[in-house]
């Protein structure tokens, strides 16, 4: 890109950026390798002529965008794959895949085909057995067959257990029988499952001589291989428009008595014999790898889709001038507004912070893995735990600051050639899909108070969850990173402590443990988000810490400056966590004065409002009890404010450090050269009704019409 063509002020900002970008890229990407790596992919896929749409996805129908993403999908894979190495190990594929997304240089939504990959080839792998593998993988890999993974029906997703999707087994013939009993049994919802793949994984209840032995993945074929017409006993059909995923192909699927052969039961884990005898896996939660797998990995595809938006936020935050708040000079930037910087900034800081946490998250994952291979399941509860726990804190954030990205460039942002409404529509289905976060955040609950139970009674507390046996007592609050990350420690023990007690009182005025444990969820996912902060603030911060030794000084500042900000940030937004943390929970006196300081913290920042009584008295006693006073509060704010100024010049560097291709952010905001008033005419030349100057509707409706003749 020549230099004059860009945008002045983003030329500004580039030369006042005093850190590496390059080397704050190859930090992100994990090393100098795996930038190259990653590159040169990007520069292979988008070489391919064809891959990017002239007219827009959003102006065709919604076959025409189903036809035309089939028809990229296939292009797009087929490069993919003459640049695979078959050497090289999983944990290094993904390492460079993690910071590849030039799929959103190709499909503005998503491809038809991104479920094989994502689960469908998963699942052989980790439900298989090496038999299987052998044989399935290879037809897989090579695309011979497309599959997906079809667990969700229309009356459950959630509850696993609920699902109605019966394979009965058949000794006589020795095959299983497939049945949707109920439309409540349909599948719905499988990428891909509608017209583009030909077999699928799917997740139902075995049955033999009557008798259910729970839910198991089957691989089934569902289309003819020569004509694509779906087997007998085989329905399917696409389930309509959505939010997103317009081309994902997502589909329903029932069956009429269809019958596979026993031995397309996935068997790694558990089995089906010829005569009908069931030999039980080692733990019937094996069965939900891939879910604990792509739970792992969304916590990265997260951090990706923040970074994109924020990059287009930033540059256009950059070129975009509005307001003259002094007399008779230029309008600034609106990246020289503090309230801009407030929205930006932490999604800078939020995305490398899941980077590094989903990059950590995946050792762990790898580790786990590797350790249930060998028969060791003693770390799938805490795998389970934090994925739990992580998928859903990363997908809110992502979610809530993505769509802040986008009202940040006011009404630009809302056209959809930002690229920033898509990139929401892609982010907020995280939300939901593989695991409701609310119900996430249940099951993180109940793992933490089986622990909290075990805990009390002596048994030793691991991995990250060790620190909920230290000592909540109060620590004088010194407001530094470390102190900050050891509060929100001490707020999730707290809150655990509180809501065992809670149950336990529940349960004592006559409720079931199931009805006690609905009346506390509302406290119960508030621990498992209490943890999860604590999780992802110390593992950035440790992380960083750790890696920023090798790095350029200029460089390890800004990255500690992110750190920092990202800490500040939490402690501000869950500053009555803060309070409340502080403040010992010793007798009855105390958790009175805890609960006014409390109250009259609440009103000071919600309403600014405070009731003189509810104040006095708690300011009095907070002397006596607490560690963090109001000016704490304010100095934290100072240095919030600081920080966003300290961060300021080196804005447009730190999105350029996500180093996304032009093609990939695919936006007319976000654009390299900034020239973003260019980009949305082009854009909006594009549009089908101004191919012509006068639309046939006006001679047919609207010229009679303001005639009164119709
Ligand atoms: C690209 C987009 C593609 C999208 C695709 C999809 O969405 S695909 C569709 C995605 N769909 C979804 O994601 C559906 C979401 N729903 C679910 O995952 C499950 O139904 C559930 C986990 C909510 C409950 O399951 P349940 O009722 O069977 O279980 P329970 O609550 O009775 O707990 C029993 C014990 O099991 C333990 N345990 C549970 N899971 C795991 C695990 N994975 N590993 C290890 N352990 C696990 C749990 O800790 C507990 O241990 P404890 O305390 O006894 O020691
Ligand atoms: C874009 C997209 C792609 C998808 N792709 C696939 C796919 O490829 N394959 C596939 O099999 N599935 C897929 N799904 C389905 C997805 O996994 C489910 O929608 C998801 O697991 C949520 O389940 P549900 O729809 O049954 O929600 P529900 O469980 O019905 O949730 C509705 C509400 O009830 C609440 N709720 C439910 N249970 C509880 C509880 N125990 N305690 C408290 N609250 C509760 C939830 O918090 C939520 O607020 C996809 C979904 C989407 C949106």
């Amino acid at each position: 890109m020549s230099a004059n063509k860009v945008n002045v002020d983003l030329q500004r900002e580039r030369a006042k950026c005093d850190f590496n970008t390059e080397e704050l890229t190859n930090f992100l990407d994990w090393g100098v390798k795996y930038t190259e790596k990653r590159r040169n992919l990007e520069q292979k896929v988008l070489s391919v002529k064809g891959l990017l749409d002239d007219t827009p996805e959003e102006y065709m129908s919604h076959k025409e965008k189903y036809e035309n993403s089939i028809r990229k999908s296939v292009l797009f894979y087929k490069t993919l794959h003459s640049m695979e190495d078959e050497n090289m190990s999983i944990d290094e594929k993904t390492r460079i895949n993690f910071r590849n997304i030039v799929t959103s240089a190709v499909f503005k939504d998503n491809s038809p085909l991104m479920l094989h990959n994502s689960m469908f080839i998963p699942t052989i792998m980790g439900q298989g057995t090496d038999e299987q593998k052998a044989y399935w993988m290879k037809r897989a890999k090579n695309m011979e067959i497309i599959g997906t993974y079809a667990q969700t029906e229309l009356g459950h997703g959630t509850f696993i257990r609920g699902l109605e999707t019966q394979a009965t087994y058949d000794p006589d013939t020795e095959e299983l029988v497939l049945h949707s009993p109920a439309l409540s049994s349909y599948k719905w919802w499988p990428g891909g499952l509608a017209h583009t793949a030909n077999y699928c994984v799917v997740m139902a209840r075995l049955y033999i001589k009557g008798k259910s032995h729970g839910i198991h993945p089957f691989m089934v074929q569902i289309r003819d291989e020569e004509t694509h017409m779906p087997l007998p006993g085989i329905k399917l059909g696409e389930i309509g428009a959505k939010l997103g995923f317009n081309t994902v192909n997502n589909g329903f699927l029932g069956f009429e008595n269809h019958r596979i052969p026993r031995d397309r039961m996935l068997m790694k884990n558990a089995q089906v014999l010829k005569d009908g005898t069931f030999v039980a896996g080692s733990n019937s939660k094996l069965t939900y790898g891939t879910m604990v797998f792509v739970r792992v990995i969304i916590v990265n595809s997260m951090a990706n889709m923040l970074a994109k938006a924020v990059t287009i936020a930033v540059r256009y935050s950059a070129i975009r001038r509005q307001s003259q708040p002094k007399p008779n000079e230029p309008e600034p930037q609106i990246l020289d507004y503090v309230t801009q910087q407030h929205k930006l900034f932490i999604a800078i800081a939020s995305s490398h912070a899941f980077y590094i946490n989903a990059m950590w998250l995946w050792e762990i994952y790898y580790s786990v893995t590797s350790q249930l291979a060998g028969g060791n399941l003693d770390n799938l509860p805490e795998l389970h735990a934090l994925a739990c726990c992580l998928k859903p804190l990363s997908t809110i954030d992502a979610t809530t600051m993505i769509e802040k990205c986008r009202l940040a460039c006011g009404g630009h942002g809302y056209m959809l050639s930002a690229n920033l409404a898509q990139t929401y529509g892609l982010a907020t289905a995280a939300y939901t899909y593989e695991g409701e976060n609310t119900v996430l955040l249940l099951q993180a609950a109940r793992s933490l108070v089986k622990a909290w139970g075990g805990h009390v009674k002596g048994q030793p507390l691991k991995g990250t969850m060790a620190y909920l046996a230290e000592n909540p007592t109060v620590k004088v609050w010194d407001g530094s990173v470390d102190g900050i990350i050891q509060s929100f420690k001490v707020v999730a023990i707290r809150k655990l402590s509180s809501v065992v007690k809670i149950l336990k009182e529940y349960e004592k005025s006559g409720l079931s443990p199931e009805d006690a444990w609905n009346k506390a969820s509302v406290f119960l996912t508030a621990v498992s988000e209490a943890h999860g902060r604590a999780v992802l603030l110390s593992v950035y911060k440790s992380e960083t810490d750790k890696r920023a030794a090798a790095l350029s000084p200029p460089l390890r500042k800004v990255l500690l400056q992110m750190v920092d900000l990202y800490v500040t940030y939490w402690a501000l937004e869950k500053v009555g966590d803060m309070l409340l943390s502080y403040v010992p929970v010793v007798g009855k006196r105390a958790s009175t004065v805890r609960r006014q300081f409390a109250l009259s913290w609440a009103l000071r920042l919600d309403s600014g409002h405070v009731s003189p009584i509810a104040f006095m008295s708690a300011a009095a006693e907070r002397r006596q009890y607490a560690s963090i006073t109001e000016r704490d509060v304010e100095e934290l704010q100072r240095r919030y404010i600081e920080l966003l100024a300290a961060i300021r010049p080196n804005a447009v560097g730190l999105v350029d450090a996500f180093d996304f291709r032009d093609e990939i952010l695919n936006s007319a905001l976000g654009a390299y050269d900034g020239r973003a008033y260019e980009r949305l005419m082009e854009e909006a030349m594009k549009s089908p009704l101004n191919a012509e100057p006068v639309n046939q509707t006006f001679h047919k409706y609207l010229k009679p019409f303001m005639r009164g003749k119709l």
